[in-house]
């Protein structure tokens, strides 16, 4: 921000940026520079202040892309891109209201026209989030005595929270907002002496042992101590124990049924493969630290069974946290282990112990309202990982569901290489996600397309309306029908009939294979309204060629 005459405000990409060149052709596409300055003119009018905004967030969009989005985001033929994800759409928000929060730090004069930009963009956050949020809907908020115990304890422990424990439709226990919580507001604050961590097992005899056996990571060092720590009557953190779901109903627990269904769906593969994994890490540790030392592994604490609980829990409770030392660990956090995962999160960043306060804060980057529920989000995973490691099926449209394909991208000459080939793997995903139906881009993600293209026809590599161009789609399209609809095939019928009377596995299961089917549907429909497009202008073509 200057602080002459004209103020601005700079958004850049970073040249650190791993996707930089990427971003930067994107950002060209639309006019801008990596680097831009913003000039805030000395009015106040709205008409400015929001046009100003629509710039700095179409920048910021791009900026804060990640792969998977900007693989999706190529279409550089469409000009109507509202919003890329909600995540990017947050996080643009977040950047552009934090680069106005630091203007306004140290600026002395036309604070009015900064405080408006900030509202302006307080006011398409809310607006944001009404929009494209699924909301939980609380169920009850009786029968959770030991939750509130719990949260006495914590308060006691010096945890501070701006939330209350509540059974949400379809999610089990969930936050929810004691009053209207606003943007910047830490909605949880958790100290660090009751974040459990590796730490706490380094002073036990099982560490002693463990560190000696090969290989063996931290966050399994966490989660044998936690196997034993549930049972400890004595334990300090008996409580947060004692509030755990005694089965947690991931993918990893299916039954033969619910597995059945799934052939020939992706996530199959993925609970299998992790299935065998956990097996193998079992066998290689147990009987054998129950045999050579009983007194520290009880055999009955270290079952199969009991093992699997343990890495459920992990895998659906457990956070990645940053201390100040710099050290990454895996962590189990209580309270915090009640937020539920939503697309489009309320709270964004939460992995950093803030080395002041030694504390970990949950800050909210969208309002929530008194009585509505507070959700962040677990990553950027498909439905298939969160099934497998979390046992749910987000609601709403989940932009991570893609179906890869199996297309090696390295295997093709670039004869006209304007662009390098960034991309060695390709893959599709609902085509109701995309804005540009068009001629050339059909819906689909623009990286295959080209490197189908290419594959086909190296020397073609332009979108006009030739006919051998027109040709060459039609092929690229054709493929690609046949593709899916073999994969549509291969899936089978619907099966919606019988969903109320399935077992949870059977309906995870039976609402993920039809999601797979309404994907690949998307993509086979896509191509065949792409085809007509094409057949209409080849047959101009013709008809030209005819008169000419
Ligand atoms: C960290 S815990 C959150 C608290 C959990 N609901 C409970 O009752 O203990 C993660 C688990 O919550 C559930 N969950 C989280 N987000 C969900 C969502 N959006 N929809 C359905 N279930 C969800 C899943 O069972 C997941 O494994």
């Amino acid at each position: 921000m200057d602080t002459g005459e004209e103020y601005s405000l700079v958004i850049e990409l970073s040249e650190n940026d791993l996707f930089f060149e990427q971003k930067k052709k994107l950002l060209e596409n639309k006019g801008f520079r990596p680097k831009e300055r913003i000039y805030l003119k000395g009015t106040s009018k709205l008409g400015w202040v929001n046009a100003t905004v629509k710039v700095l967030l179409q920048i910021a969009r791009i900026i804060q892309l990640n792969e998977l989005e900007l693989y999706f985001a190529e279409d550089d033929g469409c000009p109507l891109v509202e919003f890329y994800s909600p995540r990017n759409e947050l996080e643009a928000f977040d950047s552009i209201l934090s680069l106005v929060d630091i203007s306004l730090s140290c600026a002395n004069l036309h604070t009015n026209i900064l405080e408006l930009l900030r509202q302006t963009i307080l006011d398409l956050i809310s607006d944001f989030g009404d929009k494209n949020s699924v909301k939980g809907i609380v169920e009850r908020d009786h029968g959770i005595d030991q939750e509130e115990r719990l949260i006495k304890w914590a308060e006691s422990n010096g945890v501070r929270t701006q939330l209350k424990i509540a059974y949400v439709q379809g999610a089990g226990r969930g936050a929810i907002a004691r009053e209207d919580l606003k943007v910047g507001d830490i909605a949880l604050e958790i100290p660090s002496s009751i974040i459990i961590s590796e730490e706490l097992v380094c002073e036990t005899d099982m560490y002693h042992v463990l560190k000696e056996v090969d290989g063996i990571s931290s966050e399994t060092i966490l989660l044998l101590w936690s196997m034993k720590e549930k049972y400890n009557v004595n334990s300090k953190f008996k409580i947060y124990f004692d509030t755990l779901p005694e089965k947690f109903n991931t993918g990893l627990s299916f039954g033969i049924e619910a597995i059945t269904m799934l052939d020939g769906t992706l996530l199959l593969e993925e609970i299998m493969q992790a299935r065998q994994h956990l097996h193998a890490q079992y066998d290689e540790l147990f009987p054998a630290l129950c045999n050579n030392f009983p007194e520290i592994f009880p055999v009955e604490l270290y079952t199969w069974e009991k093992f699997l609980w343990a890495c459920e829990l992990f895998y659906s409770n457990s956070m990645k946290i940053m201390f100040p030392d710099g050290k990454l660990t895996t962590c189990l956090i209580p309270i915090a282990g009640f937020l539920n995962h939503s697309l489009c999160p309320h709270i964004l960043h939460y992995g950093k112990v803030d080395a002041t306060t030694n504390s970990l804060k949950f800050r909210l980057s969208r309002p929530c309202k008194s009585g509505e529920e507070c959700c962040l989000s677990y990553g950027n995973f498909s439905s298939s990982h969160l099934i497998t490691f979390y046992g749910f099926l987000p609601r709403g449209d989940n932009p991570y569901d893609t179906i890869p394909l199996d297309i090696d991208g390295s295997d093709v000459d670039y004869v006209e290489d304007k662009c390098p080939p960034n991309w060695t793997t390709h893959m599709v995903r609902g085509t109701w996600l995309s804005n540009n139906h068009s001629l050339f881009y059909y819906g689909l993600p623009s990286p295959l397309l080209d490197h189908l293209r290419r594959s086909r026809s190296p020397m073609l590599n332009t979108k006009t309306l030739l006919q051998g161009n027109l040709e060459n789609e039609l092929q690229i399209l054709e493929d690609l029908i046949y593709i899916f609809d073999d994969m549509i095939d291969n899936m089978g019928e619907s099966d919606f009939d019988d969903r109320e009377n399935c077992s949870w596995d059977g309906k995870l299961a039976m609402d993920f294979k039809n999601l797979q089917r309404r994907i690949a549907c998307s993509v086979s429909s896509s191509c065949h309204n792409g085809v007509n497009m094409l057949t209409n202008e080849l047959n101009k073509c013709m008809a030209e060629d005819t008169r000419g």
